[in-house]
């Protein structure tokens, strides 16, 4: 699959002299030798990335580590030093003004912190207002810019006036603005920071829902953590210009690339975040199947050295749990078979359960979870009660 955009090694440099300052970061040269040696600010330095068609990718980083300015190198509302940057297969960087502009009115959209609407124009009328830059006609404009209002929940505000909005409800104007001429890229600059919590994660959740109907590519930027774990389908974590891991939310938490993104995740509530697959032994199960019997399931019990194993049909579908106790008994009676010893009400998860949907069945059981296949219902692993404390408690220490 192409990706709707390639970014390929990417540099910006702020500052007059920025070749020697672009010899210099080929150097090797750190940050803060550039600028001591040149006055250059190395805003981004050789970013490389793809985003997929319909991707949620949010760029995180603190004040200061390059985010908005490599995002304005996208639609090159700021000219990146050097590197190419790809939407489909246009390299963006070889454009001309001409082909830019309409790279930029029709096909990225931006939305911006502070809203950036006209005041004296309503919210029609600014929502129009990309379309009436490309010429379309009143009515078609403003039956385009009707639907997206809709979409946004301002039905019924069409003729009022930015200033007579709240914050939430100007960032939806500028939400129907961007998605007015139906982008294929939405570039969201830290959307959602101005506004006060309760309203920001409301607006969260109805991003999320738009993008279901939508699937647009959404570059997304915070400096918030737990809005990126919560919106990220992957996120691209920057320091200092550097992009120094991309990844999908469960991946940066679970597997830190550096110290720096470590006691970034560390405050985290995990939960919401780390699946049943990641928690997942990778180790192949023992199971017994039905044609085991009794004796056969003792020997897969003493050769596990487990006195819980899970039972399966012949093709793994997984039954349920068997204790050893339970056989012994089975077995001393002259039982020929397991079946009446099979614990069938026990828990199960799928790959993509998380820790926090799991929490009300394992906060009483003492057995391992059974992970199958949402589909087959075939045996996929088990989580041990050893990860399973670890994870909801926090604590390494048993
Ligand atoms: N026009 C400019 N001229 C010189 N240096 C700049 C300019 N714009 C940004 N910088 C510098 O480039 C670096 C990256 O800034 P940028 O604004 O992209 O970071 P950011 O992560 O988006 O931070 P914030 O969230 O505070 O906007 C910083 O060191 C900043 O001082």
């Amino acid at each position: 699959m192409i990706p709707k955009l390639k970014i390929e090694n990417i540099t910006l440099i702020f500052g007059r002299d920025r070749e020697k300052a672009l010899n210099m970061l080929h150097e090797g040269a750190s940050k803060a030798e550039i600028l001591a040696e040149t006055g250059c600010t190395v805003g981004v330095k050789e970013a490389s990335f793809d985003i997929q068609p319909g991707e949620f990718f949010v760029i995180m980083g603190l004040s200061g580590s390059g985010k908005s300015s490599l995002l304005r190198c996208l639609n090159r509302l700021i000219e990146p030093t050097s590197g190419n940057i790809f939407l489909n297969d246009t390299n963006i960087t070889t454009l001309n003004d001409k082909e830019l502009q309409q790279i930029r009115r029709k096909e990225i959209s931006m939305v911006f912190q502070q809203f950036g609407l006209l005041p004296h124009r309503t919210v029609m009328e600014n929502v129009a207002f990309g379309l009436e830059l490309q010429g379309v006609p009143v009515a078609e404009r403003n039956e385009k810019a009707a639907k997206v209002i809709e979409l946004v929940g301002l039905k019924g505000y069409e003729q009022q006036l930015p200033s007579g909005l709240s914050g939430g409800m100007q960032q939806r104007v500028g939400l129907a603005r961007a998605l007015a001429n139906d982008p294929e890229v939405l570039l969201m600059d830290e959307a959602f920071s101005a506004l006060d919590p309760l309203i920001r994660t409301q607006m969260q959740d109805e991003l999320m829902d738009l993008q279901e109907k939508m699937h647009k590519t959404i570059v997304f930027i915070t400096h918030d953590l737990d809005e990126a774990i919560r919106l990220g389908d992957r996120i691209a974590i920057m320091k200092d210009g550097e992009v120094i891991q991309v990844g999908t939310p469960e991946e940066i938490l679970t597997t830190p690339a550096t110290e720096y993104v470590s006691s970034f995740v560390e405050k985290v509530d995990r939960k919401a975040v780390i699946t049943a697959s990641s928690l997942m032994d990778t180790k192949p199960v023992t199971a017994i199947f039905r044609k085991d019997g009794p004796e056969g399931s003792l020997r897969k019990m003493r050769s596990t050295g487990l006195n819980i194993l899970p039972a399966v049909t012949i093709d793994k579908h997984f039954l349920g749990f068997v204790y050893l106790h339970e056989v012994l008994e089975v077995k001393r009676r002259g039982d020929k078979t397991i079946e009446a010893v099979i614990h069938r009400e026990v828990p199960v998860a799928y790959p993509d359960t998380t820790v926090e949907q799991m929490l009300p069945f394992i906060a009483e059981t003492d057995k391992p979870v059974a992970v199958v296949h949402p589909e087959t219902n075939k045996l996929l692993g088990l989580i041990s009660q050893t990860a399973l404390i670890i994870e909801t408690t926090g604590s390494q220490t048993l």
